[in-house]
């Protein structure tokens, strides 16, 4: 059956990651019988350049008539003095409001060879394989009201709001839950009960969920800033981690060091009727165009778009299987190499190509 997928390159070393993947998804179609098509947009501060819009019309067409969207990443200190609507990161908010993609995936899993690189001690990161289920289209990103306002003694304000309504907080959880029975069955879900009502609310909701319907999952409870601290202090501890939009924001980037580098953790942003894929970092303005960015959760965020939306979970595995592979033979992007050898974005491109080619 052919897919096609909305490519959205974006900013920075965007468009070098997504031309990494894209190299994979054509070595799958030639010699794995993937029958893939794509078709590039714009997003971010490129759809700002080329369109005046971060989220062009076009770009908002292309993805809803497609399979699935592969994104790079947005923003750089050119679009920074914009107002605020008009800005890359705005662009991002939008499409994932608009396609309704309300839970994010961020898998943060430790693959062994690189143990070494990360900048946590080996026995304390071996064999971490956390999940983080973070919300992605309400809390304080969304609330309303929100602004930077002048108060009358000529001061200024500048506030947001953080609300959760029940249905937010039940369909990401349900996704939690059901995430957890496929893997060690536990649930942390992260908060800040004890002072925000927004997030008590928040705990209860989720709390009468698991005694409703998911009672055979085990679930705990854990403040954001011990969250944070547990994360580097006792990793193995985690399985299934819930939060919300900003936690999980803050807390996936945190899980990414325990792998060794933020360029290793990919994510599926996935809705009802729609679903995007994208590594968890940025546009990285300070290495781009160098290429030498890790394409590595770029590619493996692509092995997610074929399990989740492609419904190729055999060929996921052969690209996980590839960057297994690939690390094993020792292949590292300098964020990886520990001051030894290194080879390029392309070059990680080329290798996991060729170790794909050998499991052909
Ligand atoms: N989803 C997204 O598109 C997204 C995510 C985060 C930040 N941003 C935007 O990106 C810009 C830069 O933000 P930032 O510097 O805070 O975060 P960042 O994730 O872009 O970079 C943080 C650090 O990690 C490094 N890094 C990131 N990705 C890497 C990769 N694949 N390989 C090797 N090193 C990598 C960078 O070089 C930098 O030193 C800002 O405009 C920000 O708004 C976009
Ligand atoms: C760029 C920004 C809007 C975005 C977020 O905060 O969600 C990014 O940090 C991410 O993690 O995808
Ligand atoms: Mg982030």
């Amino acid at each position: 059956m052919s897919v096609k997928i909305a490519v959205l390159p974006g900013d920075g070393i965007g468009k070098e990651i997504v031309d990494e993947a894209l190299k994979v998804l054509e070595v799958l179609n030639r010699d794995f019988a993937l029958d893939a098509t794509w078709e590039e947009g714009d997003i971010g501060g490129v759809g700002y350049d080329v369109a005046g819009d971060p989220y062009p019309e076009a770009t908002q067409k292309l993805v809803k008539a497609c399979d699935a969207v592969l994104l790079g990443a947005v923003g750089g200190p050119k679009w920074e003095p914009l107002d605020k609507p008009l800005r890359p990161e705005a662009g991002l908010l939008r499409i994932r409001e608009d396609l309704g993609l309300f839970a994010n995936y961020r898998p943060a899993k430790v693959h062994d060879q690189l143990l070494n690189a990360s900048t946590l001690k080996p026995e304390v990161i071996s064999g971490v394989d956390i999940l983080v289920v973070r919300e992605l289209v309400s809390g304080i990103y969304f609330g309303q009201p929100r602004g930077i306002e002048e108060l009358p003694n000529g001061e200024k304000r500048g506030f947001n709001t953080l609300e959760y309504k029940t249905s937010e907080i039940q369909r990401i959880a349900r996704k939690a839950f059901e995430a957890a029975r496929l893997r060690s069955n536990k649930v942390c879900s992260i908060d800040k009960a004890n002072v925000l009502e927004s997030t008590e609310y928040w705990r209860e909701v989720v709390t009468e969920l698991h005694a409703a319907e998911y009672a055979d999952v085990e679930l705990s409870h854990m403040y954001v800033d011990n969250a944070a601290m547990q994360l580097i202090r006792n990793p193995k501890q985690f399985d299934v981690i819930v939060t919300t939009n900003m936690f999980g924001d803050i807390l996936s980037d945190e899980a990414s060091m325990l792998t060794g580098s933020i360029g290793m953790l990919p994510s599926a942003s996935i809705g009802v009727d729609y679903a995007m894929y994208e590594p968890i970092h940025g546009s990285a303005p300070d290495i781009a165009g160098q290429n030498k960015a890790n394409p590595l959760a770029t590619i493996l965020s692509a092995a997610m778009m074929l399990r989740f939306s492609l419904d190729r979970a055999d060929l996921a595995e052969k690209v996980e299987q590839a960057v297994e592979n690939a690390l094993n033979a020792g292949i590292r992007t300098i964020d990886l190499a520990e001051g030894g050898d290194f080879v390029s974005c392309s070059g990680m491109g080329d290798a996991i190509c060729k170790e794909l080619e050998a499991l052909a």
